[in-house]
């Protein structure tokens, strides 16, 4: 537990479920003296004092009033990712802390989340690999035909980085694309992705073949699309949300797919994660889950810890932090 001159940065864990990945390991050690959630439990008074930053790996570790009071020399949180919705902003700068998330590093990887899931859902891959892969490979083609994407529509609610890639990839897939979104792009960039703005939501919902939510999750946005929205919505649309779980009213939504209100879902965030496994949405044939996939891709999470690491070492440095996040 030494730590020379370096910097001491507080993480979860080393591998394992919780923890940071191996392979960034060396990076982070030519910047900082790492140390663990569990060394700072063995000796919290003593390693307390020399904390100066924690890089949150997925929301972990859990930041809650104690654990600030016993870092009296915190001075930064690096999030790896772009959703704050797991934090207390407002009590983490209330002792003076600084926070950034990595917008940068996400975007791509979960657009590709998205789009994966769109052509997943689309084409039924899970039901058909499960044929393939089942003692009886053969089937009845009607039980198997998918929704044809080009030439469909897809709404995208939340027109972010991430909803602008998803647009583009659409685009190349040679779909309708229309969006929502508080403010409205500029027009050479709906031209660039051939997007149309629907300033209600509404008008999108009853338009689209696939609804894909790419939202934040904020006081405004929790339970977004409720047994209202859901109605809206073609009997054969498709629900897919890369947001947050809590964006979607998940017992309105079980109903509207059991009930044929909406065709299918895809979900790669859920409330809670996971779900218990009795869960009704485990049940459904017509929805693909899975486990908060986002941006899990090498080079995506390698960027991810870069940019946290260039908001730390800002942070220490008192300058300016690239992505900085305020408490609203
Ligand atoms: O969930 C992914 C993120 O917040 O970036």
């Amino acid at each position: 537990m030494e730590g020379g001159k370096l910097p001491w940065l507080l993480v979860n864990e080393i591998g394992g479920i919780r923890g940071i990945l191996h392979s960034h390991v060396p990076f982070l050690k030519k910047h900082f003296h790492l140390i663990t959630m569990k060394e700072f439990l063995e000796d919290k008074k003593a390693v307390g004092k020399k904390v100066q930053a924690i890089y949150l790996w997925w929301h972990k570790p859990v930041i809650d009033k104690e654990l600030l009071q016993s870092l009296p020399n915190l001075k930064v949180i690096a999030n790896s990712g772009v959703g704050m919705d797991h934090l207390d902003l407002k009590l983490v700068a209330s002792f003076g802390v600084k926070m950034a998330n990595a917008p940068r590093a996400v975007s791509s990887s979960t657009a590709d989340t998205g789009m994966a899931l769109l052509l997943a859902s689309a084409r039924r891959l899970v039901e058909v690999h499960n044929i393939s892969i089942s003692s009886s490979t053969e089937y009845c083609e009607a039980d198997i035909l998918g929704v044809k994407v080009a030439g469909a529509t897809l709404g995208i609610i939340g027109m972010g980085s991430i909803g602008y890639k998803v647009a583009l990839r659409a685009k190349a897939f040679e779909m309708n694309i229309l969006y929502h979104n508080r403010t409205r792009r500029k027009a050479q960039e709906e031209q660039a992705v051939s997007a149309t703005y629907c300033k209600r939501i509404d008008s999108l919902l009853q338009q689209a073949d696939f609804v894909m939510v790419v939202v934040s999750l904020t006081p405004q946005t929790h339970k977004l699309i409720g047994k209202r929205e859901l109605e809206l919505m073609k009997p054969t649309a498709t629900l897919i949300n890369i947001s947050r779980g809590a964006v979607v009213d998940q017992e309105a939504l079980v109903a509207a797919l059991q009930t044929g209100v909406i065709g299918a879902a895809a979900l790669d965030v859920t409330s809670p994660e996971p779900l218990p496994r009795d869960h009704p949405l485990l049940k459904l044939k017509n929805v693909i889950i899975t486990p908060h996939l986002g941006t899990k891709t090498d080079k995506a999470s390698y960027m991810i810890t870069e940019e946290a690491v260039e908001n730390i070492l800002a942070a220490l440095n008192g300058l300016p932090l690239p992505s900085e996040v305020l408490p609203s």
